[in-house]
C-alpha cells in the first residue's frame, strides 16, 4: 500500500491549517485521506500515487470542457508569454465582458449591460452587495438558508458548501453588528420572504440568491420562485442579486437565467455574479447589471471596488477561450452525461434498497438520502447523510472522484466520454451497496 497521499497530507497539515487551502478539500465529513492531485486531463485526475480517477468535481465547476483542454492551455501559454500581469487595461478583458453580455442578450431581453471583472466569486458577491447598498442607501441584506456565496462577512450566516459539510451555523470573527445586517430566510418559502419584507421592507438593500442552489446539494427553485423574488423585492425598492457563480455558463450558454427563459420564466434581476466557468480554471469572476447600477462603481461613481489582478490577462485568456469553446453542442453533451449518470446512480441505489431522491437543476445534480424531494436547507439536513461516506469511498476505491460531501453537486464535463461514463456506471452498484450497508454513528 502506498502512503504517498497520507505522507503529503501529514506534511501539509504541519504547515497549512487542516492541510488544505479551502476547507471543502479536507474530506472532513467523509473521513480518510484527501488525494493530492498532480495532473488532470479531460475527465481524469491523477493523484500523487499515480492513480487516476474519473472526476466528478471538475475543480468545483470551472472545468466544463474537461481538464487542460488543449486550446485553453495554448491560449493561456500564449497570454503568459506576453506578460503575466500589467495592472493596466487590456483589449481582451473588453472581449470577455462582451462575450458575457452577449450570451445573456442572445437568450432574451437582458438586464446585463455592463460587467466588471474580479478574481473570485467571493469578491463578485461582496462587491454586488456593496453596490446594492450604495444604490439603495439601505443596509439590510436577505439571503436564503443553505445558499453559499463565498466567504465575506455578510454571507456566512446559515451558509451551504463547507459550512454545511462541517455543520457550522456561521463563522467566528464576523462582528455582531455585521451579522445583524443579514436576514436569513428558508428557501422556496414565499410566505417567509413576504413576512421579512412586510417587517423590514424599507430597510432592505438587496436579496441575494443562487440562481439554482447547488451548495446544499442541488435544490432547484420551485417554478416561478426567482420571478417571485424579483417582483417582491422591486415592490419594496430592493435590488435582486442573482448569484450565478456556480450555475453561470455551466448549466447553459446564458446560465440558469437562460435556462429559466427557455422554460418561459422571465425575471429581470439587478445584478448578476459569475465565477468558475467564466475563468476557465483561472482566478477570475465577474459581476454585472444594468448600466445605471454598474456606473455607480468607481471611477464613475461613489462605490469603491478595485483589484491588482482584476482582469488578469492570463485568466482572461482561459475564460474567453473556454466560453468560445462552450457551444450549444457542449451544453447538450453535458445534459446527456448528467442524464446517464444520474439515472444510473438512482437505479443502483434503488436496486440496493437505499431510499433517495435525485435533485436536479440543468446538468447539475445530487442525491438526498431521503424519501422526499428537498425544497430547502432543513429538508436537506434531515436526510440520512451518514450513508454518503461509504458511498463516496466506494466510488473512490473504484476510481471515481465525487465531491467529498453530500451537500455538494456532482459536476460533469464535456470530456466525460463513453469510457469515463462506463467507469462511473461500473462503480455505482458497489457504492450503492456500501450506502445500503452503512449505519449511523452511534
Ligand atoms: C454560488 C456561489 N457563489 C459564490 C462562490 C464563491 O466563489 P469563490 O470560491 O470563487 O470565492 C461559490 C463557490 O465557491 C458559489 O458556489
Ligand atoms: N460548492 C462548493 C464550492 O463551490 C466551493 C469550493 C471551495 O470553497 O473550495
Amino acid at each position: 500500500m502506498s502512503h504517498v497521499n497520507q505522507d503529503l497530507f501529514d506534511r501539509a497539515r504541519s504547515i497549512i491549517p487542516g492541510g488544505v487551502n479551502s476547507p471543502v478539500r479536507a474530506f472532513g465529513s467523509v473521513g480518510g485521506t484527501p488525494r493530492f492531485l498532480v495532473e488532470a486531463h479531460g475527465a481524469t485526475v491523477v493523484d500523487a500515487e499515480g492513480r487516476d480517477y474519473v472526476d466528478l468535481v471538475a475543480s468545483w465547476g470551472p472545468a466544463i470542457l474537461g481538464h487542460a483542454h488543449p486550446e485553453v492551455v495554448a491560449a493561456v501559454q500564449e497570454a503568459a508569454a506576453r506578460g503575466l500581469s500589467f495592472g493596466a487595461s487590456t483589449p481582451s478583458e473588453t472581449e470577455l465582458a462582451e462575450e458575457i453580455v452577449g450570451r445573456l442578450r442572445a437568450a432574451g431581453p437582458s438586464p446585463l449591460d455592463k460587467v466588471r471583472l474580479v478574481s473570485t466569486g467571493t469578491e463578485a458577491t461582496m462587491t454586488a452587495i456593496r453596490l446594492a447598498r450604495g444604490a439603495t442607501g439601505r443596509d439590510l441584506l436577505v439571503k436564503f438558508a443553505g445558499h453559499y456565496h463565498g466567504h465575506s462577512d455578510s454571507l456566512l450566516a446559515a451558509a451551504g458548501s463547507g459550512l454545511a459539510t462541517l455543520a457550522l451555523p456561521g463563522s467566528a470573527g464576523v462582528p455582531e453588528a455585521v451579522a445583524r445586517q443579514t436576514l436569513v430566510v428558508p428557501y422556496n418559502d414565499e410566505a417567509a420572504l413576504e413576512a421579512v419584507f412586510a417587517e423590514h421592507g424599507d430597510s432592505i438593500a438587496a436579496i441575494i440568491t443562487e440562481a439554482a442552489p447547488a451548495n446544499m446539494g442541488v435544490v432547484p427553485p420551485k417554478p416561478g420562485f426567482n420571478a417571485f423574488i424579483v417582483d417582491l423585492a422591486h415592490r419594496h425598492g430592493a435590488l435582486v442579486i442573482i448569484d450565478e457563480v456556480l450555475t453561470g455558463f455551466r448549466v447553459g450558454p446564458a446560465g440558469y437565467w437562460g435556462v429559466s427563459r427557455r422554460d418561459a420564466v422571465d425575471y429581470q434581476p439587478d445584478i448578476f455574479t459569475f465565477g468558475k466557468v467564466v475563468g476557465g480554471g483561472m482566478p477570475l469572476a465577474a459581476l454585472g447589471g444594468r448600466a445605471e447600477i454598474m456606473d455607480l462603481l468607481a471611477p464613475l461613481g461613489p462605490v469603491y471596488q478595485a483589484g491588482t489582478l482584476s482582469g488578469n490577462p492570463v485568466a482572461v485568456a482561459a475564460g474567453l477561450t473556454t466560453l468560445r469553446l462552450a457551444t450549444d453542442e457542449v451544453y447538450s453533451a453535458l445534459d446527456k452525461v448528467a442524464d446517464t449518470v444520474s439515472i444510473a446512480a438512482s437505479a443502483a441505489l434503488t436496486e440496493a434498497g437505499v431510499e433517495h431522491v435525485v435533485q436536479r437543476a440543468g446538468n447539475l445534480f445530487s442525491f438526498v438520502f431521503s424519501a422526499e424531494t428537498a425544497h430547502d436547507y432543513a429538508a436537506v439536513q434531515r436526510q440520512e447523510s451518514w450513508r454518503y461516506p461509504a458511498f463516496f469511498h466506494s466510488m473512490l476505491d473504484h476510481g471515481v472522484s465525487l465531491p467529498p460531501s453530500v451537500f455538494e453537486a456532482w459536476f460533469v464535463t464535456a470530456a466525460h466520454d463513453e469510457a469515463a461514463v462506463s467507469r462511473i456506471l461500473d462503480a455505482l452498484p458497489h457504492a450503492a451497496r456500501a450506502a445500503a450497508a452503512a449505519r449511523p454513528a452511534p
